[in-house]
């Protein structure tokens, strides 16, 4: 295919006169002894010269310059938020109200139960989300910020393992619903039984980034507290891995204590029940550790501090410091050129920026024993193991928790979950009798979360409880499981890539603060140390899974070995017959007889 633009472009070259700059290269090449220049495509017409550039002054700069709030940053960047599509936007509002109805349950110590409703508004492609708690609710004042205010929340100054982090999700939400649709958040809630449900219609000024209240009024609520936010929006709704549906799901499997209840837009309900009353053991705030603090914050917590000694200081906002550390720390610093004068009496906000420097070299070479790990509540081998077998039907299940680690200066823990073998597939048992069978199933549906025979295995993601449906490849969950070597444990693996076989594995990373890779929490940052920490124990699963794998391949090659010798019973029952010479009355029970004795030997 020609380029007919190019076309009159050409021409106009070959045509136009011959300007200065071509005559003086063919000077050149006459000059050079070569052939004498021959009437070449000269350069096209030189454009007339461009007007000169207006300059601006550092006034006029000035006069366009302003702050911009966080709200108008996020509605032009909410691709950063995860809602860069009408059905991400969807997942993602949902998930931002669930985790919170689950973080505020949790904190209150209360068993959740919660409500998740997706139904078709008026208008096409725009959907209306509800999500209901039996939380402790919200006090009145607060709803205005928590939901028209963008980084406002109770979670991002502590470290704490919880679901929310940033002040931002909700709010976001209600945002999205906002710009999409112009409708604003209807937020009713009721903070025990002695106070009156209110119900409150709220938008949120996006250029002062606060919270506008349309409407408050005291209202009747069936429920003794809790809390319901519904915001409508531009949405799409669909099945599939990365869908409502999958979220709910997942968040059913690693939060056995839960009772879910969805009803989607078709008016289709699920139920998922809670298999157990036991809440996740309640986590205790840390404050930060010394390893993990950088210069610059270190400089600003100098600054901002009560503390009127540096050892003061150094006990009091770090975690795993005592005298005893505070006073190695001051004594390394001291003894560097640049921080001569610290002592432990030091007043911390008129340190110098060379000492704060030497300070925090100092803390990074003082031995300081690690975090303490009562902050983490991993979810546990027996319950995931539970919550894999509640929703996921397979032959063969594992799970493995490791003990605490830092990243950081941050404690986290990691846990792995197998689940194998999908119903109807290859499975085969050995009966009472010692007769080898396929696996009965209950389910006739193909389990979604079990990856098909000859498909990559499924890789279910979770931080602080919550799955993670997006930017699989980017997490270091998923690079933890391409390292690791499934080959020796009996799946396919091709090079650099997930292994291929019937499983789903779910690896859970509980931290106080889980290092995202973005504002939207999708995928998890690659530190040495989580990547470490998911494959050693995804090596301690797939030992067992390759135990159990072995022992299915044995059982299937007995099972072949025995399919193929019945075929032959009956004509080797007639051949014994013959060469024994039997009665009628013998000859009958023949092939059975061999048949028993084949299925009672145990070598075949
Ligand atoms: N259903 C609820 N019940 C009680 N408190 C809530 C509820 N929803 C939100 N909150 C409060 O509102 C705050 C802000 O919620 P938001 O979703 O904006 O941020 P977050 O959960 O703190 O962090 P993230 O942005 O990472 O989700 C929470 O920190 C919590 O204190």
């Amino acid at each position: 295919m020609t380029d007919d633009s190019a076309t009159p472009g050409l021409f106009d070259a070959l045509e136009a006169p011959i300007e200065a700059s071509s005559v003086s290269t063919q000077k050149k090449t006459t000059k050079r002894g070569t052939k004498a220049a021959e009437p070449k495509a000269a350069a096209p017409k030189a454009a007339a010269a461009p007007a000169p550039r207006k300059r601006r002054s550092a006034e006029d700069m000035a006069a366009t310059q302003r702050e911009i709030s966080v709200s108008e940053f996020f509605t032009k960047n909410r691709h950063l938020l995860g809602f860069d599509s009408p059905l991400k936007a969807l997942l993602t509002t949902v998930k931002e109200a669930v985790d919170n109805s689950m973080d505020a349950c949790e904190e209150a110590g209360i068993l959740p139960e919660i409500s998740v409703e997706i139904s078709a508004a008026e208008e096409e492609n725009r959907f209306r989300v509800c999500v209901e708690d039996n939380g402790p609710g919200i006090v009145r004042e607060q709803v205005g910020k928590i939901f028209g205010k963008l980084l406002y929340g109770s979670k991002f100054h502590k470290l704490s393992q919880t679901r929310g982090q940033q002040g931002i999700g909700i709010a976001a939400a209600g945002m999205y619903g906002q710009l999409t649709t112009g409708k604003s958040v209807r937020v009713v809630s009721r903070p025990g039984k002695r106070a009156k449900a209110t119900e409150f219609l709220l938008s949120i000024d996006t250029a002062k980034n606060k919270p506008e209240i349309h409407h408050e009024a005291t209202v009747e609520w069936e429920h003794g507290h809790g809390t319901r936010v519904e915001i409508e929006m531009e949405a799409k709704y669909q099945k599939g891995l990365r869908s409502v549906d999958m979220y709910l799901k997942q968040t059913a499997i690693a939060n056995p204590h839960l009772t879910l209840h969805f009803t989607d837009p078709g008016g289709e309900q699920v139920t998922y029940e809670r298999n157990t009353k036991e809440m996740p053991p309640e986590t205790v705030e840390i404050k930060p550790h010394p390893h993990g603090v950088e210069l610059g914050r270190l400089i600003a917590m100098l600054k901002s501090t009560q503390s009127r000694s540096l050892s003061a200081f150094l006990q009091d906002e770090f975690s795993r410091v005592g005298a005893k550390v505070a006073k190695d720390i001051v004594t390394k610093a001291a003894a560097a050129k640049t921080g001569q004068t610290l002592t432990v009496k030091s007043y911390p906000s008129r340190i110098a920026r060379e000492e704060a420097t030497a300070l925090h070299k100092a803390i990074n070479e003082t031995k300081i024993s690690n975090p303490s790990t009562d902050c983490i509540a991993p979810i546990g081998e027996d319950l995931v193991l539970a919550g894999l077998k509640k929703e996921i039907e397979a032959d063969f299940y594992a799970a493995s928790t490791r003990p605490p680690a830092v990243y950081r200066g941050n404690p986290f823990q990691i846990e792995v979950g197998i689940a194998y073998g999908k119903p109807g597939g290859v499975g085969l048992e050995v009966t009472d009798e010692g007769r080898i069978r396929k696996k009965a199933t209950s389910r006739d549906v193909v389990e979604d979360l079990v990856a098909g025979a000859d498909e990559p295995i499924r890789v279910l993601r979770f931080a602080n409880r919550v799955p993670l449906l997006h930017q699989q490849s980017a997490c270091a969950v998923t690079k933890g499981v391409i390292l690791t070597n499934w080959k020796s444990y009996g799946l396919t693996q091709p090079r650099g890539a997930l292994p291929i076989g019937p499983m789903a594995v779910l690896i859970h990373i509980a931290s106080v603060w889980v290092p995202f890779t973005s504002e939207s929490k999708e995928a998890i940052a690659s530190y040495p140390e989580i990547l470490k920490e998911i494959r050693l124990a995804l090596q301690d699963c797939g030992r067992k899974l390759g135990t159990y794998i072995r022992k299915g391949k044995r059982l299937k090659r007995e099972f072949d070995k025995r399919n193929y010798i019945e075929k032959y019973i009956p004509h080797i029952g007639i051949a014994l017959q013959e060469i024994l010479d039997l009665t009628n009355v013998e000859r009958d029970g023949t092939v059975e007889t061999l048949e028993d004795v084949l299925h009672k030997s145990r070598k075949f």
